[in-house]
């Protein structure tokens, strides 16, 4: 009857050839990992079908130990892996099996660069998956019948990798999958069972159903003292314990099963940074088994990102990526929660607003943040890479998550006048410790980049009496200082931003001779501020400048010149801010100014340092051509 079934033919999505190719070049020195995938993908079909058979319990039909089959066939060269999962429809297959319906491959392919060792490490954590299979083989075919379906309604997928698939119907005694894999002469080493069974106690102990292989029978045999063993019929034998790696004992388990567990449930080559394992009890009952990566996933900027964090129910998988277990300033992280309270037939609306979920995302980040903070005094140079990979993401955190703020803040780490590179090294506590007899602030400036930082001319006063200032310049800095008000009961304080009070820095002779300059200057103020009128908010003497002639300043309640720039970016619409003009009296430009009495010529001269102070402060200017006219005009004269 299958015979006279139609067959179908298709070519494969685009990024499927693509990744086709690249796999199969560039994880050839890997190829292990297709069982892996394979195995690890039946594995998941038996977490599907538990899960819907939850809530009808028929779909187990006379077939309810879940478990996936491993067969070598060395005649036909063939390694048929077979499960009695969930299995899939006709629609599921083509859906699966032909496309990648994974969001952001575009993105994906455009990050790949050729360079085949960079490309596998990425392969491998876009999750490689059912293709992987072609890196040994050169066809492979799906049986597959979904849970609940007729033996008449199974299909049959075949496909030699090279850009084009056949799919037709079929008949299947038994629920489920198997996946055929005929493999490439270069490949015959996967037909031996000792090697087989190598690769599953490294890859698939974790996983919670028995894997088996077929374990041929054994006829009559005497030995030479006439003791007779009896034949043994064949069977199927069960090569992993079955037991899922985080119910056992810490104890237990070696570092090498818990980098080898990472591996597989974070789809990466590399090692983990660092792993944490708890088991909860109380009021709320959980075991929690949380990884930080060494490397950045290549969607680490989208915040829509899937989370990595799996949730079991009572061993029971739930679901993938569920959000409500981890902040999304963590979303780096990496395990699983599996929990004792939550019912099985737990839904995302349920999980949303749980006093359960709540609890053990509470526990959950304080564990990392405690792993965190545990790294960054033991081992600083690790804790270095941690957060040049992760620290951007990190720096969402107190915007986030209010209740740990200060403990994020520990983690926080920046570029600073201290040193004299843009490495982000120094903590707050650095800072803290460093700070000058007197100084009540912690000192920061935010510009589009570090040397515009570091050049800001609002920096010359710190630099003079020796004040640390941070130097920020990431995208997410003004967002993140606007959530950091203080530090450990220090205030945190903007260098361009309201009054420059230094406070006891400075000493009652400079006060003194502040209030002289001021009051030596106010009729020049009244000056620039008649002939700025409303391009400037106020016109005052500086207390920053020792170097430069003018700076801006934005006033204490006013948005802040990153914060307008990133609104900006974002398309919102920002209320037009005026700056405060500090000028220096004792610059020799300011002093030449003042000494024009032509008010025309002035009102020139004082637009030309304020474009100047802009430019500083802003990187740009609303009438750049103006600037370029006005300076050429007065270079002229
Ligand atoms: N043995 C199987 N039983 C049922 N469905 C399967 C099986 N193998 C694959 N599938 C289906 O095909 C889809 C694609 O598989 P593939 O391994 O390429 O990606 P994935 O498993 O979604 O992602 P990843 O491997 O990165 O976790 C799966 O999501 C699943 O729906």
């Amino acid at each position: 009857m299958a015979e006279a079934r139609h067959i179908e033919k298709h070519g494969f999505q685009t990024e499927v050839k693509q990744l086709l190719h690249l796999m199969i070049h560039s994880l050839y020195s890997n190829k292990e990992i297709f069982l892996r995938e394979l195995v690890s993908n039946a594995s998941d079909a038996a977490d599907k079908l538990r899960f819907k058979a939850l809530s009808d319990n028929t779909l187990y039909g006379d077939d309810a130990e879940l478990r996936v089959r491993l067969l070598i066939d060395k005649d036909a060269n063939t390694l048929t892996i077979s499960d009695n999962g969930i299995g899939m429809s006709y629609d599921e297959v083509m859906n699966n099996l032909g496309t990648i319906a994974k969001s952001g491959t575009a993105e994906f392919f455009s990050q790949l660069s050729g360079d085949q060792a960079k490309d596998s490490q990425l392969i491998g954590q876009f999750g490689v998956g059912f293709y992987s299979a072609f890196i040994v083989a050169d066809q492979v075919t799906v049986r597959t019948r979904a849970a609940g379906a007729a033996t008449d309604e199974a299909v049959e997928w075949q496909s030699a990798g090279d850009g084009e698939f056949t799919i037709k119907s079929c008949e299947k005694a038994q629920r489920g999958t198997d996946i055929i894999v005929k493999l490439r002469d270069d490949s015959l080493e996967f037909l031996d069972d000792f090697r087989l069974r190598g690769i599953i106690n490294k890859y698939s102990e974790h996983i919670s159903i028995p894997v088996q292989l077929w374990k041929d029978p054994e006829p009559e045999s005497s030995e030479e003292d006439g003791k007779k063993t009896e034949a043994k019929p064949g069977e199927w034998e069960t090569v992993n314990s079955g037991k899922a790696l985080w119910t056992r004992d810490k104890s237990d388990i070696s570092d090498e099963e818990y980098k080898d567990f990472y591996q597989s449930i974070a789809h990466d080559f590399d090692e983990p940074l660092l792993w944490s394992h708890n088991k909860v009890e109380g009021t709320t009952e959980y075991t929690s088994l949380l990884y930080i990566p060494k490397r950045a996933p290549w969607d680490l900027w989208n915040r829509d990102q899937q989370h990595g964090v799996k949730l079991y129910v009572k061993r029971v998988f739930i679901m993938d990526d569920a959000e409500q277990l981890m902040p999304t300033y963590l979303r780096f992280v990496k395990g699983l929660i599996d929990s004792n309270d939550l019912p099985l037939n737990v839904s995302r609306e349920i999980l949303q607003d749980n006093k359960i979920t709540r609890a053990m995302r509470n526990g959950s980040t304080k564990k990392v943040l405690q792993m965190l903070t545990k790294l960054a005094k033991d081992d600083a140079e690790q804790y270095q890479q941690f957060w040049d990979t992760f620290g951007a993401v990190l720096k969402e955190g107190p915007a986030e998550d209010n209740a740990n703020r200060e403990r994020i803040a520990e983690l926080l780490r920046f570029a600073s006048t201290h040193n004299d590179d843009s490495k982000q090294s120094v903590s707050l506590d650095d800072y803290k410790e460093r700070m000058k007899d007197g100084q009540k602030a912690i000192y920061y400036i935010v510009a589009d980049s570090y040397e515009a930082a570091k050049h800001n001319p609002a920096l010359e006063i710190f630099r003079k009496k020796g004040v640390e200032v941070l130097l920020l310049s990431d995208r997410i800095d003004e967002w993140l200082m606007s959530h950091l008000p203080e530090f450990k009961e220090l205030p945190i304080q903007s260098v361009t931003r309201g009054d420059l009070d230094l406070g006891e820095l400075d000493d009652a002779e400079e006060k003194q001779a502040q209030e002289k300059a001021e009051a030596d200057f106010a009729d020049q103020l009244k000056r620039f501020k008649d002939a700025l009128g409303d391009k400037v908010k106020k016109v005052r003497v500086t207390h920053r400048l020792t170097e430069s002639p003018a700076c801006i300043i934005t006033d204490e309640h006013d948005m802040s010149t990153q914060m307008v720039k990133l609104m900006e970016a974002a398309g919102q619409k920002v209320p037009d801010t005026k700056y405060i003009l500090e000028v220096n009296p004792e610059h020799a430009l300011v002093k030449q100014m003042v000494a024009v009495e032509d008010a025309e010529q002035f009102g020139e001269w004082a637009e030309l340092l304020l474009d100047q102070a802009t430019l500083a402060e802003r990187g740009s200017l609303k009438d750049p051509a103006g600037f370029v006219s006005r300076l050429n005009k007065l270079i002229l004269r």
